[in-house]
């Protein structure tokens, strides 16, 4: 989340932005509000002179004024009618940048793994009442500066005197509200952040509600949500006290000036000022400058605030804007193909952790097999490698960049995706310039040549709604092998497939150039990979399919499970073939490890734990220990 300040700042870069990029709007849009301000500007001139004319017994030159503020009215009216579509036009194109901004801060967030729910209620209200609110206060600044401009200037006309008398309280009144503004939209801001923050608690609390009670938490929720509604209503004190300040302002800028010209009338009279001087003098404060301070004061301190603190927030949620700053080629050549530093991942605040402290390098070219029961974080740690999911601690880099470039790596995840179109699209979606020998060599290479002459060959249409799970997979799967991504990461992506068909897929990404990730479904996966990656929960050991059984009691266990299941031993590691072992790892349907978070923790080739344990186990193995 960005600082207040940045907040600030981009607030501020965004309406000028908004105001800036539209100069023919803008241009037209003063042009208007100059005529709209004719009726203004001759108001008090029109009625001193119709007021003395009267007075001296001319009554035509009166009739002439008023008929000559008549038409000032009419032209003004007609200046107000063509100045709207003008603000209309600098107001919805800011609205669109807005929308614009927070779809993709909504689709930033997801991508980093915290889908973000409350982006359709920001872009529906929030942005909504940006919009109304930046074109109303367009409207008062504006409405401000011409009609106080036009006032005073129909008063440098009239008596200059007078405008002496006037400017310095506006201006006071002015410089009051301006000290206080900045702070009142700091206590604003505090109260839409508290009604969030309610909004927040409440919204969680109503869904746990019944675990809450059923756990006798009633207390403490009471607490907490009465404290975050009575800091909100404390917010709500202070923006009431600034209202107070408001008023003060107003009657400084708007008050004071009226006083001034009543006060110095005698003083004015002298100076050659007639009645009518006086009365016209009274009508510019009064019906110009007066009231456009309060429209000023009123709107800023109102919906300019809200803008202000709503705007502020849409902004500090949406997308980044900086572009992420590309790192030097030379620092990346020699890096892994992945790194993992002191990774941990939490599936929300205060859950328990799914990944631990996790270190672990895969370096270029490995064929890395991922192990372990299901539920443990298998598809956690893939989500993390392919930058899906954010590490709330510690770094993934893939090629030595921060982890979520789609040019480095491809995941195929347990749900294969087919989309409507050839069949040839589909796979070629990654390498649409891939020739068409190429892609026919894919096919013989995944064992996948039957399936596709049973779809109708390559240009045939697919409906992805007739094709089986595992179809859609030996699709996805081919997907991923034609892709010129260096690190393919497969999610039980074949888990739909037999044992054989997977061992062939296998087999065939094996040999591809680059890094390969499986999340094994079957041990005959594990026994595939160069090495094996076995979480348990409370620890992570890496290590060959043939060396891990010593060191590791779950992959014991796993593949002893899976040798009583088939009746055989653990297969070398080689390429696929119908003799693969076929247990399945961490799935109800295949046989069922037993998971024991309190397995004793021993250490294959490398242990990730977080440093302590690291040192703890490398020291074990040194000393000779083992299970
Ligand atoms: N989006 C999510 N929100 C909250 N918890 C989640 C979410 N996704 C996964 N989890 C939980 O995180 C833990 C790890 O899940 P994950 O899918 O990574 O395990 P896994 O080892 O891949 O399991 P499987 O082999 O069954 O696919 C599980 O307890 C799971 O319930």
């Amino acid at each position: 989340m960005r600082s207040r300040r940045d907040a600030a700042r981009l607030l501020r870069r965004t309406a000028a932005d908004a105001i800036r990029a539209r100069p023919r709007a803008v241009a037209r849009a003063a042009a208007w509000s100059v005529v709209e301000a004719v009726p203004t500007a001759l108001f008090g001139r029109a009625v001193a002179e119709a007021t003395d004319a009267f007075r001296t017994g001319r009554t035509p030159t009166a009739v002439v004024w008023l008929g000559v503020l008549t038409v000032a009215a009419f032209a003004g009216a007609f200046g107000s009618r063509r100045l709207y579509p003008a603000l209309a036009a600098i107001v919805e194109p800011f609205r669109d940048d807005l929308v614009r901004r927070v779809v993709r801060g909504a689709l930033y967030r997801s991508t980093r793994g915290r889908p973000d729910t409350g982006a359709v209620a920001r872009l529906t209200h929030q942005v909504e009442i940006v919009r109304d609110t930046f074109g109303g206060l367009l409207v008062i600044a504006r409405g401000f500066l011409f009609t106080a401009g036009a006032a005073l200037l129909g008063l440098l006309t009239l008596m200059p005197e007078v405008a002496l008398l006037v400017v310095p309280p506006l201006v006071l009144g002015l410089l009051l509200f301006g000290a206080v503004f900045g702070a009142a939209a700091v206590r604003q801001r505090d109260l839409v952040v508290g009604e969030e923050d309610v909004a927040a608690r409440t919204t969680a609390l109503a869904s746990g509600l019944r675990d809450a009670v059923a756990c006798g938490g009633e207390d403490a929720l009471r607490a907490e949500l009465g404290a975050a509604v009575e800091a909100q209503a404390a917010a709500g004190r202070a923006v009431a006290r600034f209202a107070a300040v408001r008023a003060l302002a107003l009657a400084v800028g708007g008050w004071t000036p009226l006083l001034l010209v009543l006060a110095a009338a005698p003083w004015l009279m002298e100076r050659g000022a007639t009645p009518g001087t006086l009365i016209g003098a009274l009508a510019y404060v009064l019906h110009g400058l007066q009231p456009a301070l309060r429209t000023l004061v009123h709107g800023m301190g109102g919906s300019g605030l809200r803008l202000a603190v709503t705007l502020g927030r849409i902004l500090e949620t949406s997308a980044p804007d900086e572009p992420v700053r590309a790192e030097p080629d030379g620092d990346v050549e020699d890096a892994p193909a992945v790194e993992l530093r002191g990774v941990s991942f939490a599936y929300g605040t205060g859950a328990r952790p799914v990944i631990k402290d996790l270190d672990l390098v895969v370096p270029r070219g490995d064929h890395l097999a991922v192990v372990g029961p299901s539920g443990i974080g298998k598809s956690t740690l893939a989500a993390l490698i392919a930058g899906l999911a954010e590490p709330d601690a510690g770094e993934v880099r893939v090629e030595g960049r921060p982890a979520g470039d789609p040019a480095r790596r491809v995941l195929i995840p347990q749900e294969a995706y087919v989309f409507g179109g050839t069949l040839r699209d589909n796979l070629t979606y990654y390498a649409p310039d891939a020739p068409p020998e190429r892609v026919s060599r894919a096919v013989a290479e995944l064992g996948l040549a039957g399936f596709v002459r049973g779809l109708g060959g390559l240009d045939a249409d697919l409906d992805p709604a007739e094709l089986t799970e595992a179809d859609r997979q030996r699709v996805a799967l081919c997907r991923a092998y034609l892709a010129p991504q260096p690190v393919v990461i497969l999610d039980e992506a074949a888990h739909r497939l037999d044992a054989a068909a997977e061992a062939r897929a296998e087999a065939a990404f094996a040999r591809r150039p680059g890094t390969l990730i499986v999340i094994a479904h079957r041990i005959s996966s594990a026994a595939r990979a160069r090495r094996v990656l076995v979480l348990d929960g409370t620890s992570a050991h890496l290590g060959r399919h043939a060396d891990l059984p010593a060191v590791s009691p779950l992959y014991r266990d796993l593949s002893g499970r899976w040798s009583d299941g088939s009746g055989a031993g653990p297969a070398e590691p080689s390429g696929g073939s119908g003799s693969e072992p076929s247990g399945v790892l961490g799935h109800p349907d295949g046989l069922d490890p037993v998971l024991r978070a309190d397995l004793p923790v021993d250490a294959g080739e490398v242990v990730a734990d977080g440093a302590d344990r690291e040192d703890e186990i490398l020291g074990d193995l040194r000393r000779g220990r083992s299970s």
